[in-house]
């Protein structure tokens, strides 16, 4: 027992890092190789038990409330606020329970709920929820918090807390329908754990959100695809709920982007089997970013319309024979590499749709091909993904009172989706 605080490595500050992240005054850098010297005893917890050292936003043990707790590739979130508590254990026993379709689905999307349990910290016994630890099995987690909504207080909040909410991320809600209260990053050319606070977070705008995510993706330089594919493939796939479900509102929730930067880094290294050779043009339209590539300084057509409806994208292949024969050209040219990640996405375009030009008709099962064709274009297999977005915090997460489709919820992740598109043209 002791310290009541985290004790902060030492930190050492890297000019570079710190131009490109102006303003970024609540920021701490890590060695990735030192030894955290923590004496868990201090903190009040069992034995068993640690702080969870990967938080990067929310409640921490500042005297009012309790940080989150690591057990056994789980997380434990104390409850502090009795009515916060109570209703995001409804929200997940609930939809464990579901047998419709919209709330079963929603079940892959946020952490596995694993019940409840009272734990003694610091001599109070603590109700925890038990969740899987989304950075379980990363070995250097970057880990971003994206808080979704303009609107961050729920219907059932008094004056005081409109206010103090809405005086926050002001202009990154404004703009984006989201916000940052956090993310740490492995920066993979020095090693270094930088990790940035919410206040930080509420400097940003929508110029520099940008940044901000770069800096996250470890993309100041270059992009990686494969990376940004996996997110965007994870990130559709929610905006698809999002954009059908009518049972919840959300305020205050988040969206966590993790990633291993150790895979990432081994990526980097490898980089003549990533780096593919069909280069992207950025097209005019924000909305268009997979719709043409250019090969010999041709614009061929990728079968993605460049249109995301309210349905979700749209996809289509190409209609005219020789748009058809340049596509199978294409196809065929980069056939041998099959360590490449588009090159991979165009073959299995090809493979899994057919080639009429009747997309309204099958929209729907293009539109589940194309989130599983992204699944699988990064990996063939599930479990070599190595990164995920998850949705979390449902402290404030209320029934849809006239079954409307979550509009300030929705906007967020359309913002947001739009941006990591924008990467993914910008990639290399
Ligand atoms: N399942 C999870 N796996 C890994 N990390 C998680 C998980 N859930 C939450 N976290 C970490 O804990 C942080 C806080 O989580 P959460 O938003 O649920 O807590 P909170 O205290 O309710 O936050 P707030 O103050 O925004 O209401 C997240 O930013 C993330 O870093
Ligand atoms: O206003 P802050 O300091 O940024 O942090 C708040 C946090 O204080 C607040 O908790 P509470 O004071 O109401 O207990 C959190 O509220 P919710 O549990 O209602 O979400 C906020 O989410 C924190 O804000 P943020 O993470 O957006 O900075």
């Amino acid at each position: 027992m002791g310290k009541s605080e985290v004790v902060p490595m030492p930190i050492h500050r890297q000019d570079s890092l710190y131009a490109a992240c102006k303003g970024a005054f609540n920021t701490v850098v890590h060695t990735v190789d030192e030894e955290q010297d923590e004496d868990e005893d201090d903190f009040g917890i069992p034995d068993n038990m640690q702080l969870f050292t990967n938080q990067v936003a929310g409640h921490t043990n500042d005297g009012k409330s309790y940080g989150m707790i690591k057990h056994n590739g789980t997380i434990l979130k104390p409850i502090t606020k009795q009515k916060c508590g109570e209703r995001e254990i409804d929200f997940y026993e609930e939809i464990n329970s579901a047998t419709d379709k919209t709330r079963s689905e929603l079940r892959d999307f946020v952490p596995k709920y694993y019940g409840k349990v009272t734990v003694p910290i610091k001599g109070n016994d603590v109700d925890c929820i038990v969740l899987e630890d989304l950075t379980r099995y990363y070995k250097e987690p970057c880990v971003i918090d994206i808080k979704i909504g303009r609107r961050t207080w729920d219907p059932t909040a008094s004056y005081d807390k409109i206010v103090n909410e809405e005086a926050k991320y002001q202009e990154s809600k404004r703009d984006l329908a989201f916000c940052i209260p956090g993310f740490q990053v492995y920066k993979i050319h020095n090693n270094q754990l930088c990790k940035f606070d919410k206040n930080y977070g509420k400097t940003l705008n929508k110029e520099t959100v940008p940044q901000a995510l770069k800096m996250f993706l470890n993309a100041e330089t270059v992009c990686c695809r494969s990376l940004i594919v996996q997110f965007l493939a994870s990130l559709w796939r929610i905006q698809m709920w999002a954009r059908k479900q009518r049972y919840y509102h959300f305020y205050s929730s988040s969206l966590l982007l993790v990633y291993d930067a150790r895979r990432l880094r081994e990526l980097l290294k490898t980089d003549d089997d990533v780096k593919p050779t069909l280069k992207l043009q950025r097209s005019t339209s924000l909305y268009r970013p997979l719709s043409l590539a250019v090969l010999n300084n041709e614009k061929i057509s990728t079968g993605f319309s460049g249109q995301l409806t309210n349905q979700g994208p749209i996809l289509r292949t190409p209609t005219s024979p020789t748009k058809l024969k340049q596509f199978n050209d294409l196809v065929q040219t980069n056939n041998n590499n099959s360590n490449n990640v588009w090159q991979k996405s165009i073959r299995t375009l090809k493979r899994t749709h057919s080639f009429q030009n009747d997309y309204d008709k099958d929209m729907q099962s293009k539109r589940q091909d194309y989130t599983y064709i992204l699944d699988e274009l990064c990996t063939e297999q599930k479990s070599e993904l190595w990164a995920t977005v998850k949705m979390i915090d449902f402290a404030h997460a209320f029934m849809a009172e006239h079954h409307e489709v979550d509009k300030n919820y929705l906007e967020g992740i359309d913002n947001l989706i739009k941006l990591f598109e924008e990467f993914l043209v910008d990639s290399e």
